[in-house]
C-alpha cells in the first residue's frame, strides 16, 4: 500500500443534476481533458479564493449551462481518490441538485445529456461511480469514499511511465492534458478510461457530510 501514500491532495468538484419527477440524471459527455470519453457529473477544480460549493456552481454553469442557487445545492459526500505511485491524491466534494435555473448548454469541454435513472450509463463512467452514484440516488448520503485506482496498461504504450496524475490536473488550464498523457486519448482509450479501480470503501448515511478528508483516508472533519 505504499505505492498510494499521498503527501498532498487537490480539491475538485462534482454537481449531479437529479430531475426527482421524470427520474432523470442530467450527464456531461467529456469531450477533452481528464476523465475524457466517459460520462461524469460537472465538476473542477476550486479556484483560490472561492468555497468548494461556489467551485461547484461555477463549474455546473460552465459546463452545462445552468445555474443552482446556493440554498438549492447540497453536499451528497466526499470522495477521496490514491492513484498508485502519486503522491497527489483528489478530494472530490459531490454535490445534488433536484433545481436549476436557466437552459442546458453544450461547451467545448462537456455534452449533456440526461438518462434515465434506470439506464445509466455505467460501463462509460469513472469505475467508481456504479459504487457511491446509487447510493446518492437512494438518498443514503450523506457518504464518504475512498477509492485506489491503478493505471491500466495500454497496448503500444508505455503506462507507467507517466507524471503525477494531479499534477498533469494542475497544468491542465495552461495546456491541453492530451498533449501530456502518455495514453493517446480517442479510440484506444480503455473502458472506463485509463484507470482500474483496485480497492474502495465508502460509509453510508453519515450524521452529516464530510467537510474535509486527512491524507490517512480518513475523515478529518464534518460540515457543520
Ligand atoms: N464521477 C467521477 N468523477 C471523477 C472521478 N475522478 C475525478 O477526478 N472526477 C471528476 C472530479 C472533477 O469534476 C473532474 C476532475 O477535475 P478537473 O479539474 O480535471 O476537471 P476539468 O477537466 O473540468 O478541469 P477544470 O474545469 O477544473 O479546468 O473529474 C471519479 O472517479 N468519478
Amino acid at each position: 500500500m505504499d505505492s498510494f501514500q499521498i503527501t498532498a491532495k487537490k480539491v475538485v468538484t462534482l454537481v449531479m443534476v437529479i430531475d426527482k419527477e421524470q427520474r432523470k440524471i442530467l450527464l456531461g459527455y467529456k469531450k477533452r481533458g481528464f476523465g475524457a470519453h466517459l460520462w461524469n457529473g460537472f465538476g473542477g477544480k476550486v479556484e483560490p479564493g472561492e468555497t468548494v460549493k461556489d467551485g461547484a456552481i461555477r463549474e455546473l454553469k460552465e459546463e452545462a449551462g445552468i445555474t443552482v442557487k446556493p440554498e438549492l445545492i447540497q453536499k451528497a459526500g466526499v470522495l477521496l481518490f490514491f492513484f498508485e505511485h502519486d503522491p497527489v491524491g483528489l478530494e472530490c466534494h459531490v454535490y445534488k441538485a433536484y433545481e436549476y435555473e436557466g437552459q442546458i448548454q453544450e461547451c467545448d469541454e462537456m455534452r449533456p445529456q440526461w438518462f434515465d435513472i434506470a439506464d445509466i450509463p455505467y460501463d462509460q463512467m469513472w469505475e467508481d461511480d456504479k459504487i457511491w452514484l446509487p447510493t446518492l440516488l437512494n438518498e443514503q448520503d450523506p457518504f464518504f469514499g475512498k477509492m485506489h485506482f491503478k493505471r491500466k496498461p495500454v497496448e503500444g504504450g508505455d503506462a507507467m511511465a507517466t507524471a503525477s496524475t494531479t499534477s498533469k490536473l494542475s497544468t491542465a488550464v495552461a495546456a491541453p492534458v492530451e498533449s501530456m498523457s502518455p495514453t493517446p486519448f480517442g479510440a484506444a482509450q480503455p473502458k472506463n478510461g485509463p484507470y482500474a479501480m483496485f480497492m474502495h470503501h465508502v460509509e453510508r448515511n453519515l450524521p452529516s457530510a464530510p467537510k474535509e478528508a486527512s491524507l490517512d483516508g480518513s475523515i478529518a472533519s464534518f460540515e457543520s
